[in-house]
């Protein structure tokens, strides 16, 4: 275990060792006690084959041991079991709260899958190691040597060692077919979990399977993998019919070992029957924890896995400092919005997204950027957000470096509405407020605003209705429109808009417009677009191409111009009368 999984796991023992230890304790009292019983099994054998009188002492006794151990047991599953759940809770969290600090650029490399895995399967192993690991090694360690020292004090040393000799070579085989079993079980986990990742992802896109009649390509492909899933398990099945009769069959020689030498030291008057049935009730107390032990390898194995690999993801540098909970973060230090000379390359791209982009925004100003597509428009208004990094002293708000402000403070005032809508299976309502809490007439009012409530009207649960995944159940226009009140209801200082118009038709995109002039009213926006008629009301337009700006003016400006703008101009405005010739002509 290296430093950072001692760490991790120190700082949840510190909390939880004193319910871990007594658990532990219990624990071995259970073991301890359960040795005495084939003692006790014994002696009642001697006294009825001697007809010794009456054996209710050793009923008594054993009774006595049952219910101390099934008291005592249930203690110990609930503070053992009950540490590892709070572990699990604990690892989880930490997990989850540091992937949501991990940057973008650690999900485009990874994608979410790796994360989602640490929360499940590794986080199971770790608790599995920590539950029944530690009680598996405790069964075998103590009643073991406690089983061992009884056999060998109160009956016979040299039977006692005679009988327990085919358990070593047992144990190194089963440790051997263990890892045998480990690997193929994992080989069957992998094809499950791609035949689920594939069925998942053919249920998520069914619209796309339909749409291309591929029902018969998805189910060939399907049974392919489901054939591999089949063949995995059926060699897991292979190798688990030798396992499971060396481990279950193979220790009953010991038995026999015992029978024999010890039936016939009885013969020869040199032990009683009680002595041999207590050796064999001993054999059955020890065989089955020292079983146990090729098991626990595994166990401890994997387990070890895990926390690694959650300690290589904890490790992963964050992009954001700790995650604060204030309910009202810190003011912005102005409106006015400044990019410097800022020049920005993706992690692990060699091509610049943007070179030497410098423009400012003055507070209250409303600022259009179009150019054609894979221009750098996005990338301009998501390094804003710091949800990539950018340059330092390259971007500033009312005169400050981005970086050296709060980031929630910058997220929170700063409405941002992404390219790519992205809805939550919650109500209509509850998408709007998204982060917080707001006032009813706070949410509505931003519905109106965004021209949304009519659409939100003709659904029968009109705010309350229960969106399907990523929105399902909307137009992408309406979902659009949703997602920009999502970003009004915060009442943003600076407003952010990347391409949220496109899937809007003209006429709607123009309500939007007017409404949220009145809006924009002493608040900084900036709006993104590939579409002019979006950005032809704006104090100021930059025009980019291929990462740098090339042009900058009005509207009016720019057209005279006949530069970039214009050709975009020219090219969309005979789309734009025909969509306005065909609404009238409706
Ligand atoms: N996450 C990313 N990793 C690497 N390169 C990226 C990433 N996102 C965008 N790019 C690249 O950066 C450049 C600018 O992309 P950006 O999304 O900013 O363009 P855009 O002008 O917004 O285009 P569109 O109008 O199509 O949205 C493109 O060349 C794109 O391929």
């Amino acid at each position: 275990m290296n430093k950072q999984s001692r760490e991790l796991l120190w700082e949840f023992m510190t909390r939880y060792w004193r319910q871990y230890l007594v658990g532990m304790a219990m624990l071995i009292v259970v073991d301890v006690l359960q040795t005495f019983v084939p003692r006790f099994v014994g002696r009642a054998v001697d006294r009825i084959a001697g007809q010794q009188g009456h054996i209710w002492t050793e009923i008594g006794w054993i009774l006595g041991i049952a219910v101390a151990v099934a008291i005592l047991r249930y203690f110990y599953r609930i503070f053992i079991m009950g540490t590892t759940r709070h572990l699990e809770y604990y690892l989880r969290r930490q997990i989850f709260a540091h992937a949501l600090r991990l940057p973008l650029s650690y999900y485009e490399q990874a994608g979410p899958g790796g994360v989602m895995a640490l929360m499940t399967n590794d986080v199971t192993a770790i608790r599995v190691a920590f539950g029944l690991g530690a009680i598996l090694l405790i069964d075998a360690v103590v009643m073991g040597f406690a089983a061992f020292f009884l056999m060998a004090r109160t009956i016979d040393l040299e039977l006692t060692c005679w009988s327990l000799l085919p358990l070593p070579f047992i144990m190194l085989g089963v440790m051997g077919m263990g890892e045998k079993v480990h690997i193929a079980f994992r080989q069957v986990q992998e094809k499950f979990s791609r035949l689920t990742e594939f069925s998942q992802q053919t249920f998520a896109g069914l619209r796309v399977v339909k749409g291309f009649a591929a029902e018969h390509t998805m189910l060939e492909r399907f049974e392919k993998i489901s054939r591999q899933s089949v063949e995995a398990s059926m060699k897991l099945a292979g190798i688990q019919a030798v396992y499971l009769p060396v481990t279950h069959s193979l220790p009953f020689l010991t038995y026999a070992i015992a029978l024999y030498l010890g039936g016939r030291k009885m013969m020869d008057g040199q032990m009683t029957a009680g002595d041999l049935t207590a050796l064999i009730g001993y054999l059955g107390v020890i065989i089955w924890p020292l079983m146990g032990l090729g098991y626990l390898w595994n166990v401890l194995e994997k387990g070890a896995a895990s926390l690694q690999r959650i300690v290589q993801v904890l490790a992963e540098p964050v992009q954001e400092p700790q995650i604060e909970t204030k309910d009202k973060p810190d003011p912005l230090p102005g409106h006015h919005l400044e990019f410097r000379d800022l020049t920005f390359y993706y992690p692990g791209s060699g091509q610049p997204a943007l070179q030497s982009v410098s423009f400012q925004v003055p507070p209250g100003a409303m600022v259009g950027i179009v150019g054609r597509t894979g221009a750098g428009k996005s990338t301009l208004l998501k390094l804003v957000l710091r949800l990539y990094h950018p340059p330092a002293a390259a971007i500033f708000i009312g005169g400050q470096d981005i970086h050296e402000l709060n980031v929630e403070s910058l997220r929170h005032h700063i409405g941002y509405v992404p390219q790519e809508t992205l809805l939550f299976s919650r109500t209509i309502a509850e998408n709007i407020a998204f982060d917080r809490f707001y006032p009813e007439d706070s949410v509505k009012e931003a519905a109106r605003l965004a021209a949304v409530t009519e659409d939100i009207h003709a659904k029968t649960q009109g705010m309350e209705t229960v969106l399907g995944e990523k929105g399902k159940k909307l137009s992408g226009g309406q979902q659009q429109r949703v997602a920009i009140a999502r970003a009004l209801v915060k009442e943003p200082s600076i407003l952010l808009l990347d391409d949220v118009f496109s899937a809007l038709d003209y006429r709607t995109q123009q309500v939007l417009l007017s409404n949220m002039r009145k809006f924009l009213e002493g608040k900084t926006s900036v709006i993104v677009s590939q579409r002019v008629a979006a950005v032809k009301q704006a104090d100021m337009i930059y025009v980019m191409d291929r990462g740098r700006i090339v042009e900058q003016g009005n509207h009016r400006e720019l057209v005279t111009g006949r530069g970039l703008y214009y050709q975009l101009y020219e090219q969309q405005l005979a789309g734009e009368v025909k969509e306005t010739f065909c609404v009238s002509e409706q």
